[in-house]
């Protein structure tokens, strides 16, 4: 195939404005980093391609040098992939990205518990790039190693396995408490582990907090808003949930993260931050977690069909990983303590949305020469239990008190979000 026929991701933002940067200069903290050095780290392949394949490898390495161009001189692999022999091979000589160099009253010790998930390596890049100091802490459920291995190595990093539900001593300036699984059929899988987690992670990391006297921000959900009765839903709306059904784990669970992160307020005057995170979506989402937006392109990309669970007419508002990333930054260095919806008001109802995606996944193949002979079918599958019917954020106060609105649109996210997983494919980890 031509190398012209590679198309560039030409990303817009909803003025119709091309995205060059992501992040901002807010509250004192600057969080604005170049996009083409954030992508490096996610769309390149994760394995440096060295045996060729045939005609489908040399374009797919042209698509990889196309998204470090730039930054590759800056970031050098540590694993080579041989596709003839299905196997990698590691060097120890690793090379990082440039991170800034900051003065040491602005570089901040952070902890990101779940940092190995798909919104902390997204959070924990930004922080690095910024030159910050950050310890991750995960147990790999659900997170990966492989999402922050390109910082493995970095005086400014560590990484460390350890369950939050055991106590965790770190000295620290702010904590990001995002560890918890996120998605409804992990989430479900061991149920009392969700609660417990919720519960005494949050216990545990507040304790922490209280301890270090770190500012503690917690990863809340729209989940605590249930199947709403009130639509969009703004941060006053109590929520209507089944405190008994199999959803309840993760929604209860949080209520009462929230709960208690309010009573270390008002009992030990923690600094808090509760961010509400709608619907969210980006490359590093688990591909099997079994979310709509990454079951929808894998799907897609594989000919298979797309299952639409109920008749499709539940609506959800999808937002791009980078946009909650910088509210989440805004909201942790801002004076607002109450709790702040995070999400993108771009609302779809779910076979609308099965279109949407089909619609990018047939754009993308189509621009690197390989339009299937077929358009993959949309099916439609049983609705779980307690699937809520709609769902909207109200996100004036994020406006008003952040002064963060989201800039991605749904369509340039999932673009990305496929080139992502094409990437991964091509170099034969998914
Ligand atoms: O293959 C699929 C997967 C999901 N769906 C439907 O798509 C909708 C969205 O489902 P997802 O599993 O992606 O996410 P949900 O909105 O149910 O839960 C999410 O809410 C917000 C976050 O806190 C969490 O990440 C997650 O719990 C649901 O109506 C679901 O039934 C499909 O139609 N097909």
């Amino acid at each position: 195939m031509p190398s012209s026929a590679v198309a560039k991701i030409h990303t817009v933002d909803k003025n119709g404005q091309e995205i060059t940067t992501v992040g901002f200069q807010r509250f004192g903290f600057d969080s604005e980093v170049p996009l083409d050095v954030l992508r490096s780290l996610y769309l390149r392949a994760h394995y440096v391609v060295t045996a060729k394949s045939g005609e489908e490898s040399s374009e797919q390495e042209e698509q990889h040098a196309r998204f470090t161009q730039g930054a590759s001189e800056l970031y050098q692999s540590k694993s080579i992939y041989h596709a003839d022999t299905q196997s990698i091979s590691y060097t120890t000589l690793s090379r990082f990205p440039p991170v800034k160099l900051l003065p040491s009253d602005k570089r901040k010790r952070i902890l990101v518990t779940g940092g190995a998930g798909f919104v902390g390596s997204h959070l924990v890049d930004r922080l690095m790039l910024l030159g910050h100091e950050v310890t991750v802490l995960d147990n790999f459920f659900t997170g990966s190693k492989t999402t922050v291995s390109h910082w493995v190595g970095h005086p400014n990093f560590e990484l460390v396995r350890h369950d939050v539900v055991e106590p965790f001593m770190i000295e620290c300036d702010q904590i990001y408490h995002l560890a918890c699984p996120a998605s409804p059929p992990h989430y479900q899988y061991n149920a009392v582990k969700t609660i417990k987690t919720s519960f005494m992670g949050t216990l545990n990391m507040l304790g922490l907090a209280k301890r270090t006297k770190a500012r503690f921000l917690i990863s809340s959900t729209s989940e605590v808003y249930g199947d709403p009765e009130v639509h969009p839903q703004n941060e006053d709306y109590w929520g209507h949930v089944n405190p008994i059904g199999p959803r309840a784990c993760y929604d209860e669970g949080k209520r009462v993260a929230e709960t208690l992160t309010y009573g270390f307020q008002r009992q030990d005057g923690v600094d808090v931050r509760v961010a509400r995170i709608f619907n969210t979506f980006g490359p590093r989402m688990n591909p099997y977690d079994g979310r709509v937006v990454s079951n929808f392109i894998i799907q897609a990309l594989r000919g298979e069909d797309m299952t639409v669970y109920g008749d499709g007419t539940q609506t959800r508002s999808f937002q791009y990983i980078h946009d909650l990333v910088d509210g989440l930054i805004a909201l942790m260095n801002s004076d607002e303590t109450r709790p702040v919806n995070l999400g993108n008001g771009d609302e779809f109802t779910i076979g609308e949305f099965a279109e949407v995606v089909r619609d990018i996944v047939e754009k993308v193949q189509e621009e690197d020469g390989q339009k299937p002979a077929k358009r993959v079918k949309i099916v439609y599958k049983p609705i779980p239990m307690d699937d809520p019917q709609k769902r909207r954020p109200d996100t004036t106060r994020a406006k008003e008190t952040l002064q963060w609105q989201p800039k991605w649109t749904v369509r340039m996210g999932l673009e990305e979000m496929v080139r992502y997983y094409k990437a991964k494919m091509a170099e034969g980890s998914l």
